[in-house]
């Protein structure tokens, strides 16, 4: 069911200090910062020849990774993000496997402006797992 590794996302407390760390100290390729306000967090994408790196800045008073940088107040990586080939099948395999589709349990857009799944990490190893439509 899953594929490619699509991103591993980092929560950051400082996303400009994030930033800088990528492009000017680890000299990657790193994107203009993308708020995505429905989901609570801003975005940066780090592209690697092999993967992406997601570093998430909280966005709002709700933001879903608040507490998470409470807990990890220098950052931390907050979740991994896998490609599907059909999300919907996916989400229905998964929870007929008893697992935890968080929110609504519907797909919604994410960042690649495809539809995306979030996984409950006690169901998974201690892990946020994110499903992306390939
Ligand atoms: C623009 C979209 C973009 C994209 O790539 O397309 C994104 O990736 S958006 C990313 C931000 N959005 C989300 O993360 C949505 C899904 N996440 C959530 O709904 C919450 O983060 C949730 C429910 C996983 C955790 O929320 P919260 O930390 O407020 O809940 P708890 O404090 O009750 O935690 C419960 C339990 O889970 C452990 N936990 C929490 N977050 C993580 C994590 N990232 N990785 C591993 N474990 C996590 C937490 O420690 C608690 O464990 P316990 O043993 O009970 O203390
Ligand atoms: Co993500």
């Amino acid at each position: 069911m899953i594929g490619r590794l699509n991103h591993v996302a980092i929560a950051v407390p400082d996303l400009a200090a994030a930033i800088a760390t990528y492009r000017d100290t680890l000299g990657a390729s790193v994107s203009a910062i993308v708020p995505q306000p429905e989901h609570g967090v801003d975005t940066v994408f780090v592209e690697l020849p092999n993967t992406k790196i997601e570093l998430l800045g909280a966005l709002g008073e709700e933001s879903p990774i608040a507490r998470f940088l409470e807990r990890n107040p220098d950052g931390g990586i907050h979740h991994l993000c896998y490609e599907v080939d059909d999300i919907v099948a996916a989400r229905d395999r998964l929870k007929a496997a008893g697992a935890r589709v968080l929110g609504s349990g519907e797909p919604r857009i994410g960042a690649h402006g495809k539809p995306v799944l979030f996984l409950h990490p006690k169901d998974f190893l201690g892990t946020l797992v994110e499903l992306e439509q390939a």
